[in-house]
């Protein structure tokens, strides 16, 4: 029974899983030869992406290889023939001095063999890291580039959380492909000796080997059927550990006593994803004990084989003692083939995550047209404009028509979630319309290059960034105007920042990030002026404020009006304000309800209709 006297107890963590309708595990209907027939493309891709990055390396190491392999069959062929007098007749002295030459070729081959190992490694070396930056890369600027909409897509998130290991699992995936690679060329100079002295003994030295590369490729498929139960408990994992920790929310979190739930949702979710883990161990160990077991087996068998034949005399005792080198060569070349193979295949499946990923990211990025916007719209119209969020039941914009002129302050009012931001992201091209059209100047936004749409805007978001950067660029988001700083200076002084930032200990060079070395903070209303300074810096023909005073003290309020007030005769401006008596200053006001627009006109006009802007203003003075 429950009363209010018991603790209610926490919520868990909701149950996330990345099997959404995008979501597809590539393991779910492969097979075990179509998992081993993946490892030429992998070697493939791992050399083309290797070339693109240092060709120089990529040559050295295949040569490298092709030596390392020549060495091992020089090795055993002179190990045959250095037998062959060690093991006969005569005085010791007389034994080793005819097995010389052939001794002397056994240590150039180990040298040049070892020397070679080093150079691998060293072009190993020399690929690995640019090739990480480069995958890396690339998945940054993939999501940069997408389509903003894109980031609402259900699967986008925990896609690019699998894809992120397949940029992890770059950094072994050379060393993987050219161990692979030396296993393979090793096993072939063993196999070609061990052949010679007897067919069968080949034979039984794959079956030896076998169990344990397929256990190894079970293993790996079971490892990755975790990791993909987990990718979405391991992201949101990521998030929360970011919210917990961060200086920015450290207040929040104590004052509100947060950090007990924080603790037992970050613990759930940790102990979630271990037992998703620890629920696999047992049919690892199956895995293990079983192809152990019959690799062992096998082993023996090849041990007996080899014990037969000299016993029976078939082959003699020096290729016997050659054959036993051969034996332990090419089982360690099998070994070394059969783990960096499953080690190969495993990369495989990351990479397929990242590579569909990069795939899914480039479909979205913008394919608009190649119409250039105009340098200075005179009008912006919107007509029947329609946009819905995925997943939503209703248009969050609905049928609006609207034209913006230049030299005109448009404060856009509605209650929360009207439809104003979208409607702001839709003016300058963020989204673009399910249905209808916006045009500058009769330029279809969503026929014309984004980026000639956004050199010319300009936004002050709700939610913007406190960039861990130095103040100058903070303003100037690094697009400097000019080689010095007086245009930053205007921007800081606009929005009443001057003083504060000449306080800071190296002033414009001073870095805004308390939590790194050397960083300063500053107050939440100066960051949000930082802010608007960014945007007015730029000088865009189309400037968007997202309620960009909520967090400005009175002087500053009135400043940034003035200011935007004093600049807008040749641009198109935007605001949007909760603050009905900030709309004073504007020269039109249009009221959005559920998405559409339901009044416009200038303020005295709007306060005489008796609609919803003037009941928002005489709730805002019922104080
Ligand atoms: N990224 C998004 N994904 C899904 N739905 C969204 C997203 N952003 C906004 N919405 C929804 O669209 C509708 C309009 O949101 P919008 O942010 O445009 O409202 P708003 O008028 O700016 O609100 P506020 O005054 O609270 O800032 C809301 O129902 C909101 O839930």
């Amino acid at each position: 029974m429950s009363s209010d006297a018991t603790p209610v107890p926490p919520p868990p963590p909701a149950e996330i899983t990345f099997a959404g309708h995008f979501g597809k595990n590539p393991l779910g209907g492969a097979s075990f030869r179509q998992m081993c027939a993946r490892l030429p493309s992998v070697l493939g891709q791992t050399c083309r992406m290797a070339w693109r990055i240092d060709r120089r390396s990529v040559l050295l190491l295949l040569v490298c290889q092709i030596v390392i392999g020549l060495a091992a069959a020089v090795l055993l062929g002179a190990t045959s023939r250095a037998m062959a007098p060690i093991l006969g007749e005569g005085r010791a002295a007389d034994r080793i001095e005819s097995a010389l030459p052939a001794l002397i070729v056994i240590a150039v081959a180990v040298g040049l063999a070892r020397v070679t190992t080093a150079l691998a490694s060293y072009a190993e070396g020399r690929i690995t890291p640019p090739l990480t930056t480069a995958a890396d890369a690339d998945m940054v600027e993939a999501v940069c580039r997408v389509e903003a909409s894109a980031y609402g897509e259900e699967g986008f998130a925990d896609r690019q959380e699998a894809a992120e290991m397949g940029v992890m699992r770059t950094t072994m995936m050379v060393r993987d492909a050219q161990q692979f690679m030396a296993a393979v060329i090793r096993m072939a100079a063993a196999a070609g000796v061990l052949t010679v002295l007897h067919p069968l003994m080949l034979a039984l030295l794959v079956l030896a080997v076998l169990p344990a590369g397929v256990g190894a490729v079970m293993s790996a498929r079971v490892d990755y059927e975790t990791h993909y139960a987990n990718v979405g408990d391991r992201n949101v994992r990521g998030m929360m550990r970011w919210w917990a920790t961060t200086p920015k929310l450290a207040d929040e979190v104590r004052a509100n006593g947060m950090t007990g739930y924080l603790m037992f949702w970050y613990r759930s979710l940790s102990e979630r994803i271990d037992r998703r883990t620890l629920a696999m161990a047992p049919r690892l160990l199956r895995i293990a004990l079983a192809t152990s077991a019959l690799g062992g087996a096998f082993l023996l068998a090849a041990w007996a084989t080899l014990a037969w034949l000299a016993v029976s005399g078939r082959v003699g005792l020096g290729v016997a003692a050659t054959a036993v080198v051969a034996v332990q060569s090419s089982l360690s070349a099998l070994s070394q083939l059969v783990s960096y193979g499953a080690a190969m295949f495993h990369t495989s499946l990351y990479l397929a995550d990242m590579r569909s990923f990069l795939d899914f990211a480039a479909e979205r990025a913008p394919r608009r047209g190649a119409l250039t916007a105009p340098e200075r719209p005179e009008e912006i119209r919107l007509d029947e404009v329609v946009y819905q969020y995925p997943n939503k039941e209703a248009p969050a914009v609905d049928r609006v028509s609207l034209t913006l002129r230049r030299g005109e302050v448009v404060a856009v009012v509605g209650e929360n979630g009207s439809g104003k931001s979208t409607l702001t992201r839709l003016i300058i091209g963020l989204y673009l319309p399910d249905k209808g059209k916006v045009a500058w100047d009769g330029v279809d936004v969503a026929a014309a290059d984004p980026d000639t749409v956004w050199r010319r805007t300009g936004l002050v978001p709700q939610f913007f960034g406190q960039w861990p950067l130095a103040v100058r660029e903070n303003v100037t988001l690094g697009q400097p105007r000019t080689h010095h700083d007086t245009p930053v200076w205007e921007a800081v002084d606009a929005v009443g920042m001057r003083a504060p930032v000449e306080e800071l200990p190296h002033g414009l060079d001073t870095l805004l990030a308390r939590e790194l070395w050397g960083g300063s903070e500053l107050s939440g209303g100066q960051w949000q002026r930082i802010a608007c300074s960014r945007a007015l810096y730029r000088r865009p023909p189309v400037l968007i404020l997202d309620e960009p005073t909520s967090e400005m003290d009175a002087r500053g309020e009135h400043r940034m009006f003035t200011v935007l007030k004093a600049m807008a005769h040749d641009r198109i401006t935007i605001v949007v304000t909760h603050r009905i008596e900030n709309t004073r200053m504007a020269d039109r006001i249009v009221v959005m309800e559920r998405g559409r627009v339901t009044e416009q006109g200038s303020y005295e006009d709007l306060l005489r209709s008796g609609g919803l802007f003037s009941e928002l203003h005489a709730l805002s003075q019922d104080r």
